[in-house]
């Protein structure tokens, strides 16, 4: 990326029109811009072709695309692809391709690093490196050899997309809009460690799915497990998100990753049922990838499938997700964390 240009993925229509009016062209540049960006994906200024060459060469004096490539791959043999792309500020995030059956989901980041420090988790042992711009996040999905298989979109990449709320909706917007990607909302599910006041605007502003890590119905060990239980208990969460209706379109569903012997015992069943009393949700019970260091385990098939059993018997339809890439990591950051001790040169 040349230093000091601005990049236009990420832009609205009504920002590339004013784009367009600055550098002196008509208006409807804004519109060719758009269209080149979101549905044609070009990957460099000068391919605009329906607009002028000189218009292109005032165009490219203070702008650039803002795509850049994965710099590295790696392929697991159940067919999950992680990509590591490089970010606007010379850092590394991950990025998961996940092939389905009929489902291609791509699982996006929004930052380098999390605040969050869960103690499962490989990007909270990064710490925070640093928000995504919005072209970042958008060019993890512009820049993935398979874009145009996708049929869902994940924001359960690296970071917590609340406490980078303007840009993830700013991706969401261009996603979603007429002008953008033109994708129903009902294709993308972002996901949180339950950051209320942020939630409240993210279900104000977006139609898109939101899932809750969950992990523990109880306050003492989910505070153990997530320490940002302890300022925004998953109760004061779930008492909010009450407010507001999941009972049609739009899907809010909670995560929990079964630990064995930790979170998957009848109590903590009954507990799971009684928190989420009433609340029209979905809970998608995960398997742990180990990571290294951490002294977790995962529960075997039986613990998870009586837990699911016995959260679905009480009215909450459960599932268990299926793991997948665990021969890459695919959940774990563990790919930027060693490209970033390498001194970003893997
Ligand atoms: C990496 S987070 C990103 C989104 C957001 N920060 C959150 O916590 O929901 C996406 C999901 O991956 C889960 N996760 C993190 N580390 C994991 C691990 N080692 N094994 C399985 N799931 C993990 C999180 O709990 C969360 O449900
Ligand atoms: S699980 Fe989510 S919130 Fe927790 S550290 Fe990882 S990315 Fe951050």
């Amino acid at each position: 990326m040349v230093a000091n240009l601005i990049p236009l993925l990420g832009l609205s229509l009504a920002e590339l029109k004013d784009v367009a009016k600055q550098l002196g062209m008509p208006a409807f540049t804004g519109g060719q811009m758009a269209k080149w960006l979101y549905v044609r994906h070009v990957r460099s200024v000068d391919d605009m072709t329906d607009i002028s060459k000189a218009n292109r060469e005032k165009l490219k004096g203070l702008y650039t695309i803002g795509c850049m490539p994965p710099v590295d791959v790696q392929k697991s043999k159940d067919g999950t692809v992680k990509y590591l792309f490089p970010t606007m500020s010379g850092k590394f995030v991950e990025t998961v391709y996940i092939p389905d059956n009929d489902r291609a989901t791509l699982c996006v980041s929004s930052q380098v690093g999390c605040k969050m420090n869960c103690l499962f988790c490989q990007t909270g042992k990064q710490g925070f490196e640093g928000n995504l711009t919005v072209s970042d996040i958008l060019n993890q999905i512009y820049s993935v050899p398979e874009r145009d298989t996708l049929t869902n979109i994940v924001f359960m990449g690296q970071g917590e997309p609340m406490d980078n709320l303007d840009n993830v909706l700013r991706a969401t917007e261009a996603l979603t809009s007429d002008w953008g990607y033109a994708w129903s909302p009902k294709r993308i599910t972002v996901s949180s460690v339950g950051v209320k006041n942020k939630l409240c605007r993210f279900i104000e502003e977006s139609d898109c799915h939101l899932a809750i890590s969950l992990h523990s119905p109880i306050h003492e060990q989910r505070a153990m497990l997530m320490p940002a239980e302890k300022a925004m208990p998953i109760t004061e969460v779930v008492d909010m998100l009450r407010n507001y209706d999941f009972s049609h379109q739009r899907r809010l569903s909670f995560e929990y990753i079964v630990f064995g012997g930790l979170n998957d015992s009848p109590m903590h069943a009954r507990e799971i049922v009684k928190l989420l009393n009433g609340l029209d949700c979905r809970i998608n019970l995960i398997r742990f990838h180990q990571i290294p260091g951490v002294d977790l385990h995962g529960a075997d098939d039986k613990r998870m499938e009586a837990l699911r059993d016995y959260l679905t018997g009480h009215g909450i339809f459960t599932t268990i997700r299926a793991s997948r890439g665990q021969d890459i990591y695919a959940a774990c950051g563990l790919l930027s964390t060693a490209r970033k001790e390498a001194g970003g040169s893997l």
